[in-house]
């Protein structure tokens, strides 16, 4: 139980039994009332929104001799790596990570990834195992196949995937330890048949640092991992430098600077979407548990930042996953990181109904949703934008974040309105091929030259009159 003092009479809390009260946005929307709060919220959780914390400030003010704004930050990051490779890109791990590092020591030795997995829990390793084997199951089942139609005689026509030469995966290591997410990208990368895959994880115990992270990485056969993270990471895995050879793509979540400079360099290189802070709205009635409710909720808020909406037609029911927030916070071990989160980033709204409920969720295009009410596949199924939807109360998140198949990496930001999670099909890249012969040229060959006439590009025209 965590010892928190009462300001009254400084007992601990447990010991005067008060549970910790938090203050999360209650808002009453009912009868069409404009939730501006979720307006508020996607804007706090955007790229260019309030999630930087003040101590980031801080530190651009030490960095840069400025409180420059972050996307001034990685315009500066981009472009001094763009220029100066290895010299800019180890100031940066230096002066932002406070990493000593040099060109020889930026990447993993092969030797601390195998003594890594050998010193790894066998229990985490044959967890890591089984993990992999439901990621693998699941991405394989999805991955794009060639497709050849023969629509008239002597077409042949076929969309064939070529997978990725080299992609740089990005793990997070700024808040906390993520070997789920080298499961999550690494996996389907290999089920695509991507040729090299790099690895990036900042370096911080949480990151390249971390014996986890390295003996996942060393479980699933890649050799390539670099201590480096944020804009900077992701700028040298775009341009290149003498110790890291360029990417065709970068993929995999990250803070603010990482998104930021994924954005910067798409166009260089390709990016897989924004996958920043973690976001979860539920939806749920009078049929759901509220501690479980609570716990969902909680789930996501503890990666701080992390945003947790719950939206309910039920006013019982959001005062007890309120009481149940407290209660749960009381000996949550993160509870000081996710308190605050879930007052920046959270809010309990009451709706209407479903359809109210409905439209919200699909205006706000959440990361995760997560449904626990009657009818939950119905109501799952008229929800157009949602990067992934768990379905009743035995599928909390955690089974998506951790183990089920699909990737966690997810569209956040609203982006999943357009967005879709990482998957194998992320790491292939289709390209056409046509073949007709003498009979499937003169069956489409006036055709062509009409059109070709029309535009009064008189050579593609003789590129088919000629053959006739
Ligand atoms: N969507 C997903 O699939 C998914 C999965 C896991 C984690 N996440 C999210 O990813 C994020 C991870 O963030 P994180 O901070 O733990 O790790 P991170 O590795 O993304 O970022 C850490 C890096 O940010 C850079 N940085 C920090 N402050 C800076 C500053 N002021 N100026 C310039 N650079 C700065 C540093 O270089 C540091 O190495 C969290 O928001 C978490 O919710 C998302
Ligand atoms: N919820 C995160 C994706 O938004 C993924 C994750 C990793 N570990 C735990 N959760
Ligand atoms: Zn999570």
């Amino acid at each position: 139980m965590k010892k928190l003092h009462c300001p009254l009479c400084l007992q601990t809390r447990s010991a005067v039994n008060q549970p910790i009260s938090i203050n999360i946005p209650r808002v009453d929307a009912r009868n069409g009332a404009a939730p501006a709060i979720l307006d508020q919220l996607r804007a706090k959780l955007s790229p260019a929104g309030d999630v930087v914390s003040p101590k980031g400030r801080e530190l651009t003010l030490k960095v840069f001799g400025e409180a420059l704004a972050p996307a001034a930050v990685v315009d500066r990051i981009c472009n001094d790596i763009q220029r100066d490779g290895d010299t800019a890109l180890l100031r940066y791990c230096q002066s932002l990570d406070g990493a000593d590092l040099d060109a020889a020591s930026l990447r993993v030795p092969a030797a601390e990834l195998q003594q890594a997995h050998a010193t790894a829990d066998p229990e985490f390793l044959q967890c890591i195992r089984r993990i992999a084997e439901n990621i693998r199951t699941f991405q394989s089942a999805i991955l794009h196949q060639d497709v050849t139609i023969t629509p008239k005689p002597g077409v042949s026509l076929t969309q064939r995937y070529v997978p990725l030469r080299r992609i740089g995966v990005c793990v997070p290591g700024g808040a906390a330890a993520y070997p789920s997410t080298v499961l999550m990208t690494v996996v389907p990368a290999q089920v695509a048949g991507v040729g090299e895959i790099a690895v990036v994880a900042p370096p911080t115990k949480f990151g390249s640092y971390n014996n986890d992270i390295l003996a996942t990485c060393h479980e699933l056969g890649v050799t390539e991992v670099y201590r480096m993270g944020g804009a900077q990471a992701v700028a040298a895995m775009a341009f290149g430098t003498d110790t890291v050879p360029a990417v065709d793509k970068i993929v995999g979540p990250g803070n603010l600077f990482v998104a930021l400079a994924k954005k910067q360099v798409y166009g260089h290189v390709d990016i897989d979407s924004i996958a920043g802070p973690s976001e979860v709205i539920a939806i749920a009635d009078d049929t759901a548990n509220p501690a479980h409710v609570a716990a969902d909720l909680l789930s996501q808020a503890e990666h701080s930042p992390g945003s947790a909406i719950l939206i309910s037609w039920s006013q019982s029911l959001l005062d007890a996953t309120y009481a149940a927030i407290c209660e749960q916070l009381e000996t949550l071990e993160r509870s000081d990181l996710t308190r605050p989160s879930l007052e920046a980033y959270g809010a309990l709204i009451l709706v209407d109904n479903r359809e109210q409920a409905r439209r919200m969720t699909d205006a706000f295009a959440p990361e995760h949703l997560h449904i626990q009410c009657e009818s939950a596949r119905q109501l799952a199924t008229s929800i157009r934008n949602a990067g992934a939807t768990f379905i009743g109360n035995y599928t909390p998140v955690a089974l998506g974040d951790y183990a089920a198949g699909p990737s966690h990496v997810l569209p956040t930001s609203g982006t999943a309105r357009w967005a879709a999670g990482l998957s194998s099909n992320d790491f292939v890249r289709s390209g056409s091929m046509i073949e007709f012969d003498q009979t499937g040229l003169e069956n489409i060959a006036d055709d062509v030259q009409l059109l070709a006439e029309k535009e009064g590009l008189t050579a593609h025209r003789l590129s088919v009159s000629i053959r006739r």
